[in-house]
């Protein structure tokens, strides 16, 4: 790891790393990406799955028992396998068709699209993050991150991925509401209410794509560091090759999702505006030797003008706001230029002590 120097930039397009684990027979992590870890994870057989159809099924008493389990997984793990969601197979492979093309178009067809700040619509390249001691490393990933909701932006090549995105972002903004109806009624909120809060016609969504060539040694490399996602829920699909891996009870197990389903993670703004009943879980990508990895991920916020805190009949159940409030969008924008690993995330730095309670 390299010392923390004052021109230290989160973004970067550097010679993508994709070009580095292709061009030649990579042995070794070169410095640059140095991080030590031990990516092994554990696997259990008692991850959450939610039928997605029982949620919306005529049958009473087939959906209060989807509500109650989907309320039951954010609160458990912040966690589940998404199985019967409705979304086409074919829609989804084409998903995974489009970005590994985009990811192959020529570096300088990327590099327009080099991030330079938090705000850029899109923005794609490498990501450079400091640990508490300041010292640099470069994640083992390239990435593509996109605004896509209220407004659509897109690269323009490869040119299928306007329409892929459109469509598939569209029914994802779908499954939120509902899973944010599942888990509202849960918390016996009023619909009404969490809608004016939310406002999720306008809900803000983010699509970002991943990818991780193969890496000589996986534990001296990191493709995303454990980290918790800002938004509502997140939705994640990957090219058949897995990666991710979710904290729960302290330990670090493998999210391997079943064929054509959708990996969903709580993120902050469901466990503020829950007052902390829902856990945004902490995850992170492991990278491998062997096989090249690419994940799709939709990040399904609020609007972008909400002003996110707890949920005002929680907080008069439990005597106390855990949360601050805060903008969505400037929260959005703290966590992307967030580079600093093992720090105190932001949903931390947003608690309310109990003795800083304000008496009125
Ligand atoms: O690629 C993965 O499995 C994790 C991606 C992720 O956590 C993210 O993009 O926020
Ligand atoms: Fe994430």
């Amino acid at each position: 790891m390299a010392p923390l120097s004052d021109s230290f930039q989160p973004f970067e397009y550097d010679t993508a790393i994709k070009v580095l684990a292709d061009s030649s027979d990579l042995k070794a992590v070169p410095s640059k990406f140095k991080f030590v870890n031990e990516p092994t994870g554990l696997n259990s057989d008692s991850l959450p799955i939610i039928d997605f159809s029982a949620l919306t099924a005529n049958d009473p008493d087939q959906r209060s028992k989807a509500i109650h389990d989907v309320g039951k997984a954010c609160q458990e793990w912040g966690f589940f396998i998404l199985v019967n969601h409705g979304i086409p197979e074919f829609l989804m492979n084409s998903l995974a068709t489009a970005t590994r093309e985009f990811f192959n178009l020529p570096e300088t067809e990327k590099k327009q699209y080099e991030a330079k700040s938090a705000s850029d619509p899109i923005k794609c390249g490498n990501f450079n993050v400091t640990n508490t001691s300041n010292q640099t490393f470069t994640l083992w990933r390239d990435y593509l991150k996109l605004y896509v909701h209220p407004e659509f932006h897109c690269p323009l090549k490869p040119p299928v991925l306007k329409e892929i995105l459109l469509e598939y972002t569209k029914r994802i903004r779908e499954l939120t509401r509902k899973l944010v109806e599942a888990v509202s009624e849960n918390l016996e909120l009023d619909q009404h209410y969490v809608d004016e809060v939310l406002k999720l016609d306008s809900s803000f969504q983010l699509f970002a794509t991943n990818f991780y060539p193969p890496c000589p040694e996986p534990d001296k490399a990191i493709g995303l560091p454990p980290h918790t996602d800002p938004g509502l829920f997140t939705f994640l699909i990957h090219n058949g090759v897995a990666g991710l891996q979710i904290q729960h009870d302290g330990k670090w197990f493998n999210a391997d999702s079943p064929q054509n389903s959708i990996l969903v993670n709580v993120a902050d703004q469901l466990q503020i505006f829950t007052n902390g009943r829902c856990k945004s879980v902490m995850h992170r990508a492991v990278v491998n030797d062997e096989r090249e990895r690419i994940s799709m991920v939709v990040a399904n916020g609020p609007s972008k003008e909400a002003i996110m805190g707890p949920a005002a009949p929680l907080v008069k159940k439990d005597g106390r706001a855990i949360y601050r409030p805060m903008k969505y969008i400037e929260y959005v924008e703290a966590q992307l230029v967030k580079s600093r690993v093992n720090g105190k995330p932001i949903l931390e730095q947003m608690m309310i002590e109990e003795d800083d309670q304000v008496v009125n």
